[in-house]
């Protein structure tokens, strides 16, 4: 939202960051269901009298806005998609208060898992795993709408089937060229679905929660390759374009992705001194691991009749 005041532009926007809220549904079977959100909310609405006039008449005091996110929990008495959840809110902010525009919901998945024992899944038992889901959701007065989803702290590493090869060389080139070395990384990523409207969601329950799981499945196959003999990456860019590719040849509801992809540096190690020139000589077996400083390598893949 912005204003000119006094010759001055003002934009501003206002909501709760970092509400904290864990859900639970129990099946009457005895199998629980536990989700762990961390949702941040912000409202685009024409609060300017706020900071110029000092009249707050048009705030939702972000004390409301925290209460809500526990009352939108409760109200859900079936398990929902973290997507779901923050459209609703989204909804809820957008239509029941007549001065709020627009609502951006961002929620992050606490990522936990149910636990087995001994190859069972246990009923009411749960784990943290490592990779999160998160998302974020658009929501204006008028019912259109963004969902973009996404994954975060992905790690993954490869022993071997990876190299770097003919890039530029001149007088500050050390790097010497190779077909065999570690590659790792964290990826990073996001997607946006092409729902341009509440009405336009799918209805099935737990669809975007389905559809996470599927893009992270593709995701690391494609990182890795067929388990016996892997795949060969000439690059991280390269590996991320056919990741990206393969999300998008297969999900036709996914109109772009984002990936990010640092590369996190094994060192390899070679320890000598004058007595003895080679007390540790590199095999390809033993590494210095870094992750400061990292290559940082990201690109945003999407259809060219996508709309965005
Ligand atoms: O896959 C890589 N891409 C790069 O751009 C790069 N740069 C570098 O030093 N090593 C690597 N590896």
């Amino acid at each position: 939202m912005a204003d000119k005041i006094d010759g001055l532009k003002l934009e501003q926007r206002h909501g709760k960051a970092r509400v904290r809220v864990g859900r639970v549904w129990k099946n009457e079977d005895g199998r629980h269901f536990f989700v762990e959100w961390n949702v941040s909310i912000s409202l685009l609405s024409d609060c300017i009298p706020a900071y110029v006039l000092d009249d707050n008449s048009n705030i939702v005091a972000t004390d409301t806005i925290k209460n809500t996110v526990y009352v939108k929990a409760k109200e859900c008495s079936e398990q929902l998609s973290v997507e779901d959840f923050a459209i609703g809110l989204g909804k809820h902010f957008t239509s029941f208060y007549q001065p709020v525009t627009a609502a951006i919901i961002k929620i992050v998945e606490k990522p936990w898992e149910r636990v087995h024992i001994d190859g069972l899944p246990h009923e009411h038992g749960f784990k943290l795993g490592s990779e999160k889901h998160v998302t974020e959701v658009v929501v204006e007065k008028s019912g259109s709408l963004q969902v973009t989803s996404g994954i975060e702290g992905l790690a993954v590493l490869k022993t071997t089937k990876s190299g770097f090869e003919g890039f530029i060389r001149d007088k500050y080139t050390m790097l010497p060229e190779t077909r065999e070395r570690i590659v790792a990384t964290e990826v990073t990523a996001s997607w946006r679905y092409p729902f341009e409207s509440i009405s336009s969601i799918p209805v099935k329950p737990l669809y975007f929660a389905e559809r996470y799981l599927d893009v992270k499945k593709v995701l690391v196959d494609t990182f890795f390759g067929p388990p016996k003999d892997g795949v060969y990456s000439p690059s991280v860019q390269s590996t991320l374009y056919q990741m990206a590719k393969a999300v998008l040849g297969r999900f036709h509801d996914i109109s772009s992705i984002q990936l990010k992809m640092p590369n996190l540096h094994f060192l390899p190690v070679n320890l000598s001194n004058k007595e003895s020139p080679a007390i540790v000589k590199f095999k390809d077996d033993v590494y210095l691991p870094t992750d400061e400083p990292h290559g940082s390598i990201e690109a945003s893949v999407s259809r060219i009749w996508s709309k965005m």
